[in-house]
């Protein structure tokens, strides 16, 4: 589907008010009657992978959905987590994002059935260069789908539990703020398949955790490692006991988040990307071309007056 047309679907979202309301959806995945009602709209399309909610005013809830398959990510759900964040990216309703998984694991990574697929694709021909202009799509097109998550205007919190394996450690990386269970454990486990990672955890995963020799050792080695150790390494901030209060959890910090003015949550955003790439000067031009702008936005001027006086809910429109 193009991102067009998924934009427009998602902007047929009905208003956000307090409630769960569902967009593009898997319908038996949610069992309230506003399922049921988007399911039914005429337009509404529906994610093979994804299930999407939005449970909060401004939030919306991505779930990996292939809970037979372990959240493995085959070409479909790497198609349609682009698709999804390209789509919300642009989505006036949409101001804070919770990335979770049904099922037993958070993701099993790359479908290795799919692979298999790719395999036979690639026997088609005996050129080795049309073979290698195979891979490139496909290596291009995962990593684009991956980098959605960065490139989302909107914070992009993720919520694991169990098994984040491979792929599933390149899109955590991806993502701004990074939650999990106790249960949860976290493999870099690309070297053990044979290959080297390429869809963003190599260049990622060490910024996350600020330590180039510990993210050589996990790349290196593909060890498994638990919670505990993703907590003190800095790549999660925080560990929930069960998956319940870890979905409650990353909701209640993305409707804080939502709360906030989106200008200032969303250029905030996206000099703090744009920061890891380049010099303390050139971050700091970065933010004072948007802000030239932003301090003269209406969101400025409500906000500074709310803290005046003590007004802890102001309202922002929409963006
Ligand atoms: C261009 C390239 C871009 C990106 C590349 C990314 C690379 C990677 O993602 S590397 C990582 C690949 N994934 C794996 O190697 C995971 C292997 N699986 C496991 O380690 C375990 O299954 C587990 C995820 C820890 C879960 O363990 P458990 O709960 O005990 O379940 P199992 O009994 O092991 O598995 C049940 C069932 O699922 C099948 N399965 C598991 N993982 C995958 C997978 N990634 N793809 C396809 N199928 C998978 C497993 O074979 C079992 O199948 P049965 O038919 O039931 O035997």
């Amino acid at each position: 589907m193009s991102v067009y047309r998924l934009n427009k679907l998602i902007r047929l979202a009905p208003n956000m008010t307090a409630g769960r309301s569902t967009v593009a959806m898997q319908p038996q995945r949610h069992n309230t009657s506003h399922s049921a009602q988007a399911a039914d709209t005429p337009g509404h399309t529906s994610f093979k992978t994804l299930a999407i909610t939005t449970p909060k005013p401004f939030v919306f809830h991505v779930e990996l959905h292939r809970p037979n398959k372990l959240n493995a990510i085959n070409k479909q759900m790497w198609l349609e987590i682009k698709d999804c964040f390209e789509g919300l990216s642009t989505n006036p309703d949409c101001r804070a994002i919770v990335l979770s998984a049904s099922g037993k694991h958070f993701t099993a990574g790359i479908d290795l059935s799919d692979m298999m697929n790719l395999g036979q694709q690639l026997s088609d021909t005996d050129d080795c260069a049309r073979k290698g202009y195979i891979l490139e799509r496909v290596i291009k097109l995962y990593q684009d789908s991956i980098s959605a998550l960065e490139q989302c205007p909107k914070p992009v919190i993720t919520a694991v539990h169990q098994a984040c394996i491979g792929a599933g450690v390149d899109l955590i990386t991806a993502s701004d703020i990074r939650y999990c269970t106790q249960d949860a454990f976290f493999q870099v486990k690309e070297v053990e398949i044979g290959m080297a990672a390429d869809v963003g955890t190599l260049q990622r995963l060490p910024k996350a955790i600020g330590s180039q020799s510990l993210a050589r050792e996990l790349c290196f080695t593909g060890r498994r490692f638990e919670a505990s150790e993703a907590h003190s390494c800095g790549l999660v901030s925080r560990v929930f006991p069960d998956k319940e209060s870890l979905v409650t959890g990353a909701l209640a910090l993305a409707e804080q988040i939502a709360n906030k003015s989106p200008i200032a949550v969303q250029t905030t955003k996206a000099n703090m990307v744009y920061s890891l790439e380049h010099t303390n000067q050139e971050g700091l031009d970065h933010i004072r071309w948007y802000n030239k702008l932003n301090l003269q936005s209406e969101d400025f001027a409500q906000a500074v007056a709310a803290q005046l006086t003590k007004d802890d809910k102001p309202i922002f429109a929409k963006l």
